[in-house]
């Protein structure tokens, strides 16, 4: 048994530093992500006129009414979905001018519907170079906000990003979806709100936002569920427990549920209200399973279903297409290379159980491609090469320390990892 620390989750970090900046007073956030992404974040609060100090292990952010108000920004976002769809949001809101940019692989994802409900409540955006794309320039004077019908099928991070800023709107927000992707984290920006005061309802496609405002608030934030999905799945390929402490059946993460997956696979999973523990049997049975919710998950899965005793089918998780990297394909590639019998369609994978090769695992500088096939190395007899490990800072600096530290302590034990991993 391993209990393992994990970082702060990065979905609730960015919601409570955007929640945090819209407030009037000071928020403190306990245990915020320290990574890339946020880090990214808090740099663009800061173009936009926000401080985010540091005290002790605690951020401290400034709300609104000490903010400095800045009427012309640049605000680069670089790889992070949650800086480029929340803040052009909050800067539409303002009156100024503000010209946000992004990472060659953050330009490439899509922002369409966002700038789209965004001119139909009334700012200027301009896109550079492809419409619907980064980097575009927002000519804002205000929104008063009103009825819209938003477009949320390739991400639920437009949804969201319009949410959060619709208490800040004089006549409030009504958003129909016609399509909506990734459901809980809806839910959890509906929970984040309503912790930080605001008033908000959903009655089936529509979402209902009060005009209001936020209050400031300490905020304590869960570790990141995505990135337990790596040590579960380790713990269940290598036969070994391992514990994350701070995450349970209370949760605000859909991502959870990616536990719960590798319990109907065979693996003995306990939720309680303060932890989640999974034990490996050394046996995953394979199945067919729907990860719309939780498709930050699919390449965990797909990366340890060679280890499975039939076929891993993974569906209905077209928009893993547009993440980081294509991560169908990228999943799809890598296994194959490994010389393991995998199929893809438009939405989804299948992957047959088999031995890899050794292998060079190309990561399309996308952190949860690295991080999964960390894990399939720890059942290999030599550790597969990755060509760009760093690229997990975007969500985890310390992930490789983590997990060697953890199967150190699995080695020390009766059942052990098989292999060491090396990068
Ligand atoms: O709102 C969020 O914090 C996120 C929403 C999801 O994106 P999509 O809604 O684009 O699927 C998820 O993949 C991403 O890592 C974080
Ligand atoms: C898709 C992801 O990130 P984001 O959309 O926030 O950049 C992710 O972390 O897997």
């Amino acid at each position: 048994m391993a209990v393992v620390d994990m970082p702060g989750s990065k979905s609730l970090t960015a919601r409570a530093l955007f929640l945090a900046a819209c407030a009037s007073g000071d928020s403190r956030l306990r245990r915020p992500l320290l990574s890339d992404d946020t880090e990214a974040f808090t740099e663009a609060l800061a173009s936009l006129g926000h401080t985010v100090r540091t005290e002790g292990e605690d951020w401290i952010v400034t709300g609104s009414a000490a903010a400095r108000p800045v009427q012309e920004a640049e605000v680069y976002c670089r790889d992070a979905g949650t800086v480029a769809r929340f803040l052009p949001v909050l800067a539409a809101a303002r009156k100024g001018t503000y010209r946000f940019d992004a990472s060659e692989q953050m330009r490439r994802r899509p922002m369409g519907p966002l700038f789209e409900a965004l001119r139909e409540l009334g700012a200027d955006v301009v896109c550079e170079g492809a419409e619907g794309h980064l980097p575009a320039t927002i000519n804002a004077r205000g929104l008063k906000g009103g009825r819209i019908v938003l477009d949320a099928g390739v991400s639920s991070q437009f949804l969201t990003a319009l949410l959060m800023a619709g208490p800040l709107f004089p006549d409030g927000l009504e958003v129909e979806v016609s399509e909506l992707v990734s459901v809980p984290y809806v839910e959890m920006t509906l929970a984040v709100m309503r912790e930080f005061g605001a008033q908000v309802r959903r009655e089936g496609k529509v979402f209902h936002v009060a005009p209001g405002h936020y209050t400031a608030r300490e905020y304590d934030i869960e570790p990141d569920a995505s990135t337990s999905s790596y040590f579960f799945a380790a713990a269940a390929v290598t036969g070994n427990t391992v514990v994350v402490n701070g995450l349970g059946s209370r949760s605000l993460q859909g991502d959870v549920r990616f536990a719960r997956v590798l319990g109907d696979m065979g693996a003995d999973v306990e939720f309680t209200d303060e932890d989640i523990r999974v034990t490996g049997t050394g046996n995953l049975h394979g199945l067919e399973v729907n990860m719309r919710d939780i498709s930050d998950t699919m390449p965990t899965l797909a990366a340890v279903a060679p280890f499975a005793d039939a076929p891993v089918r993974i569906v209905d998780v077209y928009n893993t297409r547009v993440k980081e990297c294509d991560r169908l394909a990228a999943s799809a590639d890598n296994l194959t290379h490994l010389g393991i019998d995998t199929r893809t369609g438009q939405d989804w994978i299948e992957v047959r159980p088999g031995t890899p090769d050794p292998a060079v695992i190309a990561c399309h500088a996308d952190h949860r491609i690295a991080m999964s096939f960390t894990v399939t190395s720890l059942r290999l007899p030599e550790p597969l090469l990755l060509d760009d490990p760093a690229c997990a800072r975007k969500t985890f600096p310390d992930f490789y320390e983590t997990l060697a530290d953890l199967v150190t302590r699995w080695n020390q034990g009766p059942v052990a990892a098989k292999s060491s991993f090396g990068i």
